[in-house]
């Protein structure tokens, strides 16, 4: 990559009117007259150029072709041209660097060179306009020999505009989307997306878990946003579905960070009480973009739809009397979402899912065995990841991001402990955070992390002798319950055989 100090538009450019005028009255030239021309022309000024505006069509849309190029040659404008422009582009979280008007860089793709300048046109007269366009047209002209003609104008331009498009990707703000009920009309609410910055700090490296298991999740997601074509060849759409099951606390709303942040994709997190019914549903599915995520949190409690098929067999009553998330609904006087296990089942499944790529869905539950078998069936949910209390292995990453320590004396007693202990990562992380940056203050805090697992060993212990003490009493009254009937078996029926 080299810089040049001056643009060659002006050579290309005089070129081009000779050409142009000559291509107008080229019949009145003799033929051997227009070979010598063209052979001469060729001789002088091997090269073609491509011009890329930056607004074109009749709406003056702002080019997509433009804004990749501009993405493409950022990196190669602040590492070799010599002024710069700097443009805040919508959505995106940097400043895009691009080489200022006049500027020239080179690149080269496959053993090709090829030039690029940025340059405008500015229009003399004075007209009234909404776009700055049409007073200051901003374009890039690409130069290229025309030998390389094919190459560039078919494989090269392809290579910029996915380039171009991969950087803009990896610019854009993250937005984090969340369904609020709109406002209540005749008791209907319809629900809409609204968004935040999304800004979460969690990432593979701060996750506490097994390294096997992370890595393993982390291939997983490369394979899947990378798949694009498998799945176009298999003819699946282009989705897939994790389960994060485990205790409170476990981290599973940490992974969907962490997942987003890796993949930089946004976040839908789709709140299902909040929804009216399984249209609704399907529409606010439509809205959602490529590049995303969507979330239903503790789907077990979201909507009845663990016990719906069984509830559907028994229509038990009493059961829906104790329904607390329809009893809920009811005290606030609010209608209660209508969406049904099939009508989700569809969200994740059906055609609809199909109406657009690149999504990914995650469901998390504090109790896998409560969902439906139908709704967490491989192809549907296609990984289940288990997230679990914290050993030591998961310990030693929480020890490195709150202490900055990866090793200490005390780790010895505290891996035996973790082994012994159920404590959540949450727990562990909270007896770790550190309250001052006194070097001693780490030694407390692992100390009284010490502390706190083995009161809660003492307590799951107490827990465990409590419900062994339980149980036996339950025995010994089923077996007095079975003495008595036994007796009045023999007083009734004389003897037993
Ligand atoms: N595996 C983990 N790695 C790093 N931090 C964790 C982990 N698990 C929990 N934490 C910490 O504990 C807090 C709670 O974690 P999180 O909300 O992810 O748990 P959860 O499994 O989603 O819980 P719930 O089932 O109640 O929603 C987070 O702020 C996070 O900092
Ligand atoms: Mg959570």
């Amino acid at each position: 990559m080299m810089m040049k100090g001056e643009m060659w538009s002006n050579l290309g450019s005089t070129m081009a009117t000779i050409m142009f005028m000559y291509a107008m009255f080229r019949q009145y030239f003799p033929p051997q007259l227009q070979d010598y021309i063209e052979k001469l022309s060729n001789f002088m000024y091997p090269y073609i150029h491509v011009t890329f505006d930056e607004f074109s069509g009749e709406r003056m849309k702002r080019s997509e072709a433009f804004s990749a190029i501009q993405n493409y040659l950022s990196g190669r404008s602040s590492a070799y041209a010599k002024r710069l422009k700097a443009d805040v582009v919508e959505d995106s979280q940097s400043l895009v660097l691009s080489m200022d008007y006049d500027e020239e860089i080179t690149d080269e793709f496959n053993g090709v060179k090829v030039w690029w300048a940025a340059s405008r046109s500015t229009s003399k007269t004075q007209q009234f306009s909404f776009y700055p366009a049409s007073d200051d047209k901003r374009f890039y002209i690409l130069k290229c020999h025309k030998r390389d003609r094919e190459f560039i104008t078919g494989t090269y331009l392809i290579h910029v505009l996915k380039q171009g498009k991969a950087i803009a990707a990896d610019n854009r703000q993250r937005k984090l989307y969340s369904n609020s009920a709109g406002q209540s009309w005749h008791g209907y609410r319809s629900t809409r997306w609204t968004h935040v910055v999304f800004e979460h700090p969690a990432t593979f490296d701060t996750l506490a878990m097994d390294e096997k298991k992370k890595q393993e999740i982390k291939k997983d997601l490369i394979k899947f946003s990378k798949g694009k074509e498998y799945y176009a060849k298999i003819g699946k759409a282009w989705k897939r579905g994790y389960l994060l099951y485990g205790p409170p606390g476990t981290g599973k709303s940490t992974m969907i960070a962490a997942m987003a942040n890796f993949l930089k994709y946004d976040v839908y997190d789709l709140e299902l009480t909040t929804v009216k019914n399984n249209v609704e549903l399907r529409r606010l599915l439509i809205e959602t973009s490529n590049k995303s995520i969507i979330v239903i949190e503790d789907i077990d409690c979201s909507l009845d739809l663990t016990g719906q098929r069984e509830r559907m067999k028994k229509k038990d009553e009493n059961e829906e009397a104790m329904d607390p998330i329809s009893n809920k609904a009811k005290e606030e006087g609010k209608k209660e979402s209508e969406v049904t296990l099939s009508g989700l089942l569809n969200f994740i499944d059906g055609l609809w899912s199909a109406c657009g790529g690149e999504r990914i869905i995650v469901f998390t539950t504090n109790h896998v065995e409560k969902l439906d078998p139908a709704l967490i069936r491989r192809g549907r949910m296609d990984k289940h990841i288990e997230m679990s209390y914290c050993r030591f292995e998961a310990f030693k990453v929480l020890a490195k991001n709150c202490l900055d320590i990866d090793s200490h004396p005390l780790f010895r007693e505290i891996s035996r402990l973790l082994e012994e202990t159920d404590m959540t990562p949450a727990d562990v992380a909270e007896n770790l955070m550190l309250k001052s940056d006194y070097d001693d203050e780490k030694e407390t805090c692992l100390k009284s992390l010490i502390e706190a697992l083995k009161a809660a060993k003492e307590e799951a212990r107490e827990k465990a002798e409590e419900k062994e003490e339980k149980e036996k009493e339950q025995s010994v009254k089923g077996d007095l319950k079975q003495d008595t009937i036994s007796a009045k078996d023999v007083k009734e029926n004389g003897a037993i055989h």
